[in-house]
């Protein structure tokens, strides 16, 4: 059988926060310690490691966390941690705190982060946590389906004041260079159009989309364009109303409200599921991975394969928007 030497276990969050990171972190705690580890909570992700902000965590301590968003350790972006010389001292202040493997949540930015440091020998598994869904190897990240079901209740209540007032509204959603957010929100919103990064929308499909909904009567029309796409939804607004179709043009910025709030069911169950799968990953010699969502089940996949291959967006899926979209 393999023993592990794996005693201590460090867990922190990095780079945008997500909805369920906190039910995450509180499973990897919970699993390590039913598995007799010491586990050491990392603040403020790569900055913190950098600067040794560590604290032990005990079963009580992450008490209470399940149903908050964010994530009680903070999370951070570091420029520092990018370099050699930087993941050298975190390299160190995890030799002198007797830290023997790292759980990282974070997105494909702190994935990439870990992989740097499972080369140069740490043993890491991380956990995908971003409300993106731009991960290569897993169905799912913590985060997103909290994440759609904000941008959702938002349509709803901007479809009451379109229609009210007979508008376009454009709502921009994040997502960075991935249009997920955008294609699943505009297929169960009903948006007359999605415009996302990965599939090219010429403007003038977008008007036509206005004037024929305007045309066929329609009291509004939502179009969902996510933040990475070629023209965001100012831009478009703009040239709308320079053509002065039917409806006068809003422009929505859905931003932060997005990222935070408690995490649904879903994510609260996916979180923990990665969480004791990771801490099993780490005791059976599994690292270098992340826990992935496959259908069913969490398996490991590469941190090599999730670093290098891009998430594609379904095809199948802007076609369904389009064509429920009359
Ligand atoms: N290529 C890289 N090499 C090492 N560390 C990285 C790399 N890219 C990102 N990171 C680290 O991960 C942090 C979070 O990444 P970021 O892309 O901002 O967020 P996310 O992990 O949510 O995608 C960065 O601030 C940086 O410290
Ligand atoms: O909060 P910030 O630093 O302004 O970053 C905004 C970006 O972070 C996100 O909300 C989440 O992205 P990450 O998970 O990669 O951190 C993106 O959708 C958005 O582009
Ligand atoms: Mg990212």
């Amino acid at each position: 059988m393999f023993r592990s030497n794996i005693h201590t276990i460090g867990v922190m969050t990095s780079g945008g926060d997500s909805p369920g990171m906190n039910p995450g972190i509180r499973a990897v705690v919970r699993a390590g310690l039913a598995n007799g580890l010491r586990v050491i909570g990392i603040e403020d992700g790569y900055e913190g490691l950098l600067n040794a902000r560590f604290k032990e965590l005990g079963a009580r301590d992450v008490g209470g966390i399940l149903q908050r968003g964010g994530t009680f350790l903070r999370t951070a972006r570091s420029m520092e941690f990018k370099t050699p010389e930087g993941q050298r001292k975190a390299i160190r202040n995890l030799n002198n705190a007797g830290i023997d493997a790292l759980v990282i949540l974070g997105g494909d930015g702190s994935l990439t982060g870990g992989m740097a440091l499972a080369a140069q020998g740490v043993p890491v598994v991380g956990i995908p946590a971003s409300i993106d869904n731009d991960i290569f190897g897993t169905d799912m990240c913590i985060g997103v389906d909290t994440a759609l079901n904000t941008i959702v209740d938002a349509i709803n209540k901007l479809r009451d004041t379109a229609s009210s007032h007979n508008r376009a509204f454009l709502v921009e959603t994040m997502g960075r260079h991935c249009g997920y957010l955008a294609v699943q929100a505009g297929i169960i919103t009903g948006a007359e159009m999605v415009v996302v990064p990965e599939f090219e929308t010429p403007f003038e499909e977008v008007a036509t989309a206005v004037d024929e909904a305007y045309k066929r009567g329609k009291l509004h029309c939502i179009i969902v364009v996510a933040e990475g796409a070629k023209l965001n939804a100012t831009e478009l607004a703009q040239k709308l109303e320079e053509m002065k179709l039917g409806f006068d043009t809003r422009v929505t910025v859905l931003g932060h409200v997005q990222r935070g709030g408690k995490p649904t069911a879903f994510d609260r169950f996916l979180a923990t599921r990665f969480g004791v799968k990771a801490v099993e990953f780490l005791l059976s010699g599994q690292t270098g991975v992340m826990t992935g969502l496959d259908g069913r089940e969490i398996v490991p996949v590469p941190l090599s394969q999730v670093v290098s291959r891009p998430r594609t967006l379904s095809e199948e899926y802007m076609k369904m928007a389009r064509m429920l979209a009359r």
